[in-house]
This record gives C-alpha cells, structure tokens and sequence, in this order.
C-alpha cells in the first residue's frame, strides 16, 4: 500500500516570546498559519522491519536526524508496530528556513503512518505525539491557523486570514533556530500585539493583519545575517503590503492583497534571490482522511 501526504510550509504572523523557561525553552505566544508551499511525502510498505529515507535533496539527511525518520520511529516504538517503510520526501520547501519544512514532514509521516498502519490516533493524539519531536510539530499535524504558545506545542484554532499572496524570498543561508533564541535578548524587544493580530484576523481587517506583523525573533536574525533586512527593503520597494521575517528566518514573507501587485513583487525579488516563491494562505485544515 502507498499513501501520499502533502506537508504544507507555514509562516508566523507574530511571534512573540515571552520568558526563557527553566528547561532551557522559550515560552511563546504566537500565530502560525499554513501556506500553499508543499513537500511531498509518499510512505510505501516494506517488507522487511526498517525505516528508510529517500531524499535527493543534499541538505536533509537520510537517516536518524531526518525528522520524519524520528516521526516513524516514534510511532512504532509507542505502538509496538513490527513493519517497515520507506519514505520517501520531495523537498520543495527550502531547507533550514524558518518554514518548518522539516516539522511538517514529521506532521506528514504522523498522519499518513496513522492510515498505514491503521493505528486510529486523532489529530489531538498525533500532536501531541508530534511535540516529542521538535516545538512546531503539532501545529503542523493540524495546519490551518492557530495561536501556539508553551513552547509552541499548545495549539488553539483560529479563524482562516483573509485571502491573500504570500511572496517568499530565502537569502542563500540557512539559519540555526537554537542559535537566534540564545541570542535573543529580551530586555530589548518591541512585543507584537498577538491578541491585537487574532482579533484582526477575525475581523477579516487586512490592514490591521498587516499593521501588525511582528516577530522578536527578526531583530536577533537581522543582526547575525544583514542580507535579511536588505530582502525585506527591496520586498516593501516592489510594492508588498507588509513584510515580516517568518520564524527563526532567514525566509521573508510579504502579504500581497491584490493579484495584480504580485507579478510586480515576485519579478524583483528574483533578481535578487536564487529561491522565491508566490503562493496563496491555506484555510483549510489537515484532515485524517
Ligand atoms: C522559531 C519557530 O519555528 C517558530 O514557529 C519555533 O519556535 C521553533 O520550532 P522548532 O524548530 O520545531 O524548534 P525545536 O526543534 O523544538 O527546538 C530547536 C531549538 O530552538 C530553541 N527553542 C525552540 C522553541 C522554543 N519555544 N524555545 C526555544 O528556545 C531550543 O534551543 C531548541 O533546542
Ligand atoms: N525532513 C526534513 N527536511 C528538512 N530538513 C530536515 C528534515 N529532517 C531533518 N532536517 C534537518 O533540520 C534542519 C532544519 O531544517 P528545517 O527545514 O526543518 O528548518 P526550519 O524551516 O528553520 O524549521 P523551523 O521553522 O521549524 O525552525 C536542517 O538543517 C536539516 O538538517
């Protein structure tokens, strides 16, 4: 049997941190919303009792560090499960990005591994699966848009962001998201105003969605990789309505409303990044089916 899963990318609308915790985490608070950027993960049965990576991308790994290797291996472990899989992962979101791209992929395996294997786990017993993997997991399991926060893995549904285009440009950097929270210092950030953002959102006020974008982190990833802010200056010249770094970066997103600004926005961009993007939000959840 083979199952196809599709991984959306996500991008942070605000992310806010809160204080450093006492198991080395940062408590968060932030909105995080899917996008129309996929990988491809296919799961096909093996006969014999391994988990195999297929990746022909050189910048993920195809062994244990592979997050959706770890997302099987969990999965069989927690539920005794004696049988193989290959898995097999067609990148397209960019790698070490600030996407979550690798998060996804486990959310992917999680979900696809649940029908395989007919264990029967609901998305909640899947997220919470998913937050012994890495911090946006669970958030990735469900997709939508939500407000996370602990250290990300408490996830409450939100209302769908008004349409709009997203326009992505990656520096040609990757960048350590371990690296930009032990440089954060919180004594010197402007908080975003994340209930301010939700409301916006249920509101379905474009402008305020847009006046409040904000992301702590971005000062931290600004500092280390100027690039950053040099992508951001050329997305608002080309004419976006707002931009924001996503994440730990070094990915910036602008919100586009009007489908006739994008080409605009899109075409400049390219001449100054190798990997840009133009994509719509994703309303709609994961579902189990
Ligand atoms: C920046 C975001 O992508 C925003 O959505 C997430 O907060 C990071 O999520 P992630 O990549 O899944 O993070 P994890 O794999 O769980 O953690 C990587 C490292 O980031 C730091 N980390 C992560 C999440 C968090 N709330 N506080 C942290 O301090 C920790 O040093 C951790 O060792
Ligand atoms: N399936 C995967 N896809 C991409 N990278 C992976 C995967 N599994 C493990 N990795 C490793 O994880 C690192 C971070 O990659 P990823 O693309 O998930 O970062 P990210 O988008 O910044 O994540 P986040 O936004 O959750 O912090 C990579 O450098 C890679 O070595």
């Amino acid at each position: 049997m083979r199952i196809l899963e599709k991984a959306p990318a996500k991008i942070n609308l605000s992310l806010d941190v809160l204080h450093k915790r006492t198991d080395g985490f940062h408590e968060v608070k932030m909105i995080m919303t899917t996008i129309d950027l996929a990988d491809r993960v296919e799961l096909v049965e093996l006969p014999s009792d391994e988990i195999k990576i297929i990746s022909h991308n050189r910048f993920v790994p195809d062994d244990q560090r592979n997050l959706a290797y770890q997302a099987a291996s969990l999965l069989k472990k927690r539920y005794g499960v004696k049988k193989g899989v290959s898995i097999a992962i067609t990148k397209v979101i960019p790698v070490a990005a600030g996407l979550a791209g690798g998060s996804s992929d486990a959310a992917a395996t999680l979900r696809g591994l649940n029908r395989l294997w007919k264990i029967g786990l609901s998305l909640d017993e899947l997220a919470e699966l998913g937050a012994e993997i890495g911090s946006d997991v669970s958030f990735c399991v469900y997709g939508g848009t939500a407000l996370a926060t602990g250290r990300g893995e408490k996830i409450q549904h939100i209302d769908t962001p008004p349409h709009c285009w997203v326009v992505l440009a990656k520096p040609t950097i990757g960048v350590s998201t371990a690296d930009v929270y032990r440089n954060l210092n919180l004594d010197a950030v402007d908080h975003p105003d994340v209930d301010g953002m939700i409301e916006g959102i249920k509101a379905q006020d474009f402008d305020q969605i847009c006046s409040l974008l904000g992301n702590v982190l971005e000062g931290v990833t600004l500092k280390m990789y100027p690039e950053v802010a040099n992508i951001k200056d050329q997305m608002k010249r080309f004419g976006a309505d707002a931009v924001l770094m996503s994440g730990s970066g070094p990915t910036v997103f602008g919100l586009v409303r009007y489908e006739s600004r994008l080409h605009r926005v899109y075409n400049g961009l390219r001449g100054f990044c190798d990997q840009v993007f133009a994509v719509r939000l994703l309303g709609e959840r994961n579902s189990l089916d």
